[in-house]
């Protein structure tokens, strides 16, 4: 297996200049992650690879296979025992364990972009675009979506195919794996865009070609105590040698915990665990569609500490605790919700112990444990999504993002965010209209509406040449991110309903986790809104960043015509 680092800024690299007193990105990736630690691993896994080699001769002489449970001893980092019993429910039969990965090189490609706060989409596209080339350079033999018989699971033993009770999306079942694996590091700040315009743009590809991609940072500095950056580092690499990462796509690993870049989110701007999934914590379990489906964690983290004061980190438990600032408990809950209700197909997961757990949109996917990396569920069955929602033929990861350049993108760069409230507003400035085209040079009156008064061009995917269609107020596009389902005001209603006729407008939830619509509880609470213009399908479950990303991207790809100049839709206006 080759990795490939690609590094851009961040705090991970960060510590003060003494000269000037200030944050400086002064360190390299190699700085972080010593070559050393490198090799080391480079060894143990081949010596785990050896031990699985040994194992498989032994079983296979004493003609028991994986056993009567599928689940041979003593595996190590990427194959460990744990794995093997978290999914699916109901045990593993006849499953064998897929052989540790053999780490043979690494490479980095340094797009030294600064920080969180600089990162734009050329910088996304030309990590897409590092990835991209070493995919063509370790190439799988077959095609996406085929077992592969590539060298690299050659070398390793062969692969391993999806055994009878393997779960959805076969977790723990590595059916070939491409010869290459991705660590991104980047700033903490805008990780989560990145790591899901990632998977947006590559998701499909890497999960086909069974190359992983992780995306990490510090949330502290390299000169401060408990600087974070080399432990985050090393994990995600080791996360993208486990077996189990294969057939994900894209991932976040911090702080012990590795998530889906579907969900994953910046939600503490301060502590190392910073980065959580929707429903993360408190829920105990949960009901979907008349069944019910148990969530139980070992209590998630239920305490912290900022600033000083005691240390605090009781598991198991589900009683909460925050300590800030000095020390004082400011805040103790017990239990927090006990069972959520939602429409949604049932996905459980059984944990070592006989705890039930987990719905794949909660939480992380997997954590780093006594130095071993333990996945707890596969990625969803359909690669993409929770597949609950009436998407409207819209699917995240939509295959039609491929043929996207940095180019195609720019001019679509500009949509905003506007969150509403108690009292909710919008200024109408932000909402104008786009100004009349100027007349052509050398023409007398008439000018029509293409052609003139030309944006920067966009080629979309399969020639079609689209114009962003810039509103007076600048943008190309507005997520709305309203109270619970999207609820607006019937003043807003109105406003952004007229403001829909060119400028597309998404309406999400501000709550960061849940639906932009509920027609079982709140009926009509999406209908209304779409029935005026406003976007709401399509967006399941999007936080107001994802849908942002995701908005871009399909303007850019033209996916929504009648919101792009000369790509069929004519100039913006009327739906
Ligand atoms: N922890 C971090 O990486 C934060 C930093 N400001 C950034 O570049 O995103």
């Amino acid at each position: 297996m080759h990795l490939v680092f690609i590094s851009t800024g961040g705090t991970i690299f960060q510590k003060v200049d003494p000269s000037t007193g200030a944050m400086a990105c002064s360190l390299g990736l190699f700085d972080v992650l010593q070559p050393q630690w490198l090799q080391q691993l480079q060894a143990q896994q081949q010596q785990r690879r050896q031990a699985w080699q040994q194992r498989q001769q032994q079983q296979q002489q004493q003609g028991g296979g994986a056993g009567p449970t599928g689940l041979p001893g003593g595996q190590a980092a990427g194959g460990g025992p744990a794995e093997r019993q978290a999914w699916p429910p109901g045990g593993c039969a006849a499953r064998p364990a897929p052989p540790p990965v053999a780490l043979q090189s690494w490479s980095h490609v340094d797009l030294r972009a600064r920080s969180g706060a600089e990162l734009g989409f050329e910088t996304v596209f030309a990590a897409r675009d590092a990835v991209r080339q070493q995919l063509q350079l370790h190439r799988p033999d077959q095609a996406p979506g085929q077992e592969q018989g590539q060298d690299e699971g050659q070398a390793q033993g062969g692969t391993v195919a999806a055994g009878p009770g393997s779960g959805p999306g076969g977790v723990g079942v590595v059916k070939g794996r491409g010869g290459v694996c991705f660590v991104l590091v980047t700033g903490t700040d805008t990780l989560e865009e990145f790591a899901f315009s990632l998977d947006l743009l590559l998701g499909l590809e890497l999960a086909a070609a069974g190359c992983p991609l992780v995306v990490t940072g510090a949330m502290k500095p390299y000169d401060i105590e408990g600087y974070d950056g080399a432990a985050n580092l090393q994990q995600a690499v080791q996360v993208a040698l486990c077996p189990a990462a294969a057939r994900w796509g894209v991932l976040v690993c911090l702080n012990d915990c590795v998530q889906a870049a579907r969900w994953a989110a910046k939600a503490d701007s301060q502590l190392m665990g910073a980065f959580r999934s929707p429903q993360p914590g408190g829920a105990v379990a949960q009901v979907r569609k008349g069944g019910a489906v148990a969530q139980v964690r070992k209590g998630g983290a239920v305490a912290q500490v900022r600033k000083g004061g005691a240390v605090a980190q009781v598991r198991k438990g589900g009683a909460v605790a925050q300590v800030r600032k000095g020390g004082a408990v400011a805040q103790v809950r017990k239990g927090g919700a006990v069972a959520q209700v939602r429409k949604g197909g049932a996905v459980a997961q059984v944990r070592k112990g006989g705890a039930v757990a987990q719905v794949r949109k909660g939480g992380a996917v997997a954590q780093v444990r006594e130095g071993r990396v333990r996945f707890y569920c596969g990625p969803p069955d359909d690669g993409d999504d929770d597949g609950d929602e009436d998407d409207g033929g819209l699917s995240v990861r939509d295959p039609r993002f491929a043929a996207l350049t940095a180019a195609d993108v720019a001019p679509w760069s500009r949509v905003g965010i506007w969150t509403t409230g108690v009292s909710g507003f919008i200024p109408q400035e932000l909402l104008r209209p786009p100004p009349p085209p100027p007349l052509p040079v050398n023409v007398t009156g008439g000018g029509g509406p293409e052609g003139a008064g030309a944006g920067p061009k966009a080629g979309g995917p399969g020639g079609a040449a689209a114009e962003a269609s810039c509103g007076g107020g600048g943008l190309v596009g507005l997520v709305v991110a309203a109270p619970g389902t999207g609820s607006l005001s019937a003043a807003l209603t109105e406003q952004l309903a007229a403001a829909a006729a060119h400028l597309p407008v998404v309406l999400v939830s501000r709550c960061g986790c849940g639906a932009n619509a509920d027609e079982h509880y709140y009926r009509g609470s999406g209908s209304k809104y779409s029935r005026r213009g406003l976007l709401l399908r399509g967006f399941p479950h999007c936080t107001p960043l994802q849908a942002r990303v995701l908005l871009v991207l399909r303007l850019a790809a033209g996916l929504y015509p009648q919101y792009c100049r000369g790509a069929g839709g004519g100039t913006a206006g009327g739906q």
